[in-house]
C-alpha cells in the first residue's frame, strides 16, 4: 500500500556545481519517481551547504569587489536563493521523469520559511559547514580576512561554519499539506528552510542555515507522514565506522540508536543529525519509521531489503 513519505536528499543527490547539479537531479528524479510509480506520495527536501556558501560568496564578495556600495545580502536571502534554484532544477527533472513515465502528477517547489528561536544557543556556537572545502591554511586566511568561523568537516577538509538553530515551526505547512493531500509532488523545506524569527506578524530573516534533516523531520511530523527517508552517500549507518571492526546496522530501535549516539558512533555534522532526526520522527507517533540509505537504494529500502531502519520497537 502506498505510504506518505518525506525524503531528505543529501549533497550527493545534487552535486557541488551548477553543471553537476543539472546532471545529478536527473538521476535523483528517477529514484524518486520509482517510489511514486509504486503508489507512494512524496514530499522532497534537500540540503544546500555547498550552494548557499557559493551564493553568499558570489553575491557579497564578488559583487562588492566591483561595486563597493552594494548592500550586504543576508544569509537568509541566500538560503531563499538556494531553495529556488535547487527547486527549479529538481522540479523540472521530476516533471520530465513523471511525463516520460506517463504519471499525471504536478510537481512544485514551495518557498518554505522555518521559525527558529532567537535565543537558540546555536547562534553563539556556529556548527553548520557551508561552501567549498578548503585546506587549513586557506580557511585560516579566510577567517583572518573576513572574520568567518571555520571548522574541519568530518575528515573531509576545512569549511566556513554558520549558526544552525533547531527548526521550531514550518510557516507554509498548510500549503505544503494541501498540495501533498491533493496528490501533488512537493519540494519543501529546501536547505533546511529559510530561517526566520517571529516579531508579531512580521517574520525577520535570521543569519543561519538550518539542518535539512531536522527540518525534514518536522515537516514529516506536521504532514502526518508514515516514513522519513534520509538519503545520503552510504547504504547504512555503521558502528565503528571506518574501523576494521565496522558493523553495518539494519533494523535498530530508537533506544539502541540513542545509545550509539551517546557512544559517539555517528560523526557530528554528518551522520549524527540524521540519526537524531530519525529517532525524533520514529518516536513522534505510533507506527512511524525512519530509513537512512543511498539514493539508489530508496526503493529497496522502503521494501525492507536494505538501509538502516529506525523504529520504536516493541
Ligand atoms: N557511523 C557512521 N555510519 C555511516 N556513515 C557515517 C558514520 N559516521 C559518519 N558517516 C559519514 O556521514 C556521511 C553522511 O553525512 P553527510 O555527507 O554530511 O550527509 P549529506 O548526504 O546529507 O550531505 C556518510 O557519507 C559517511 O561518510
Ligand atoms: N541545510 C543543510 O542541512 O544542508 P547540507 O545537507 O548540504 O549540509
Amino acid at each position: 500500500m502506498g505510504k506518505r513519505i518525506v525524503i531528505a536528499l543529501g549533497g550527493n543527490a545534487l552535486g557541488n556545481t551548477l553543471t553537476e547539479q543539472m546532471a545529478a537531479v536527473k538521476h535523483t528524479a528517477k529514484a524518486i519517481v520509482d517510489l511514486i510509480a509504486e503508489g507512494h506520495e512524496v514530499i522532497i527536501s534537500h540540503g544546500n551547504g555547498p550552494q548557499v556558501g557559493m551564493i553568499h560568496h558570489a553575491v557579497n564578495e564578488l559583487t562588492r569587489a566591483v561595486e563597493q556600495d552594494f548592500p550586504i545580502i543576508p544569509l537568509s536571502v541566500c538560503v531563499a536563493m538556494s531553495q529556488s534554484y535547487i527547486g527549479y532544477d529538481l522540479q523540472n527533472a521530476l516533471r520530465e521523469e513523471l511525463l516520460d513515465r506517463g504519471i499525471p502528477k504536478p510537481c512544485a517547489t514551495v518557498i518554505t520559511q522555518v521559525v527558529v528561536d532567537p535565543e537558540d544557543p546555536a547562534f553563539q556556537n556556529p556548527s553548520k559547514p557551508i561552501g567549498r572545502f578548503m585546506s587549513k591554511e586557506e580557511a585560516e586566511a579566510l577567517r583572518d580576512e573576513k572574520g568567518y568561523e571555520i571548522m574541519e568537516d568530518a575528515g573531509r577538509g576545512w569549511r566556513r561554519v554558520v549558526a544552525s538553530p533547531k527548526p521550531r515551526d514550518i510557516v507554509e505547512i498548510d500549503t505544503v499539506r494541501a498540495l501533498f493531500n491533493a496528490g501533488q509532488v512537493v519540494i519543501a523545506g529546501g536547505g533546511g528552510g529559510i530561517p526566520v524569527v517571529r516579531q508579531g506578524n512580521h517574520l525577520k530573516g535570521a543569519s543561519a542555515v538550518i539542518d535539512k534533516d531536522f527540518a525534514s523531520c518536522l515537516i514529516a511530523q506536521q504532514v502526518d507522514a508514515d516514513v522519513l527517508i534520509i538519503l545520503t552517500a552510504v547504504e547504512k549507518c555503521a558502528i565503528n565506522f571506518g574501523k576494521p571492526d565496522q558493523k553495518w546496522l539494519d533494523n535498530i530501535t530508537t533506544d539502541e540508536a540513542r545509545q550509539y549516539c551517546k557512544e559517539g558512533q555517528f560523526a557530528p555534522g554528518s551522520m549524527l543529525p540524521k540519526v537524531e532526526a530519525a529517532i525524533k520522527f520514529a518516536e513522534s507517533a505510533p507506527g512511524r519509521k525512519a530509513l537512512i540509505t543511498l539514493l539508489e537504494k530508496a526503493r529497496d529500502g522502503i521494501d525492507g531489503k536494505t538501509g538502516t531502519v529506525i523504529t520504536v520497537g516493541h
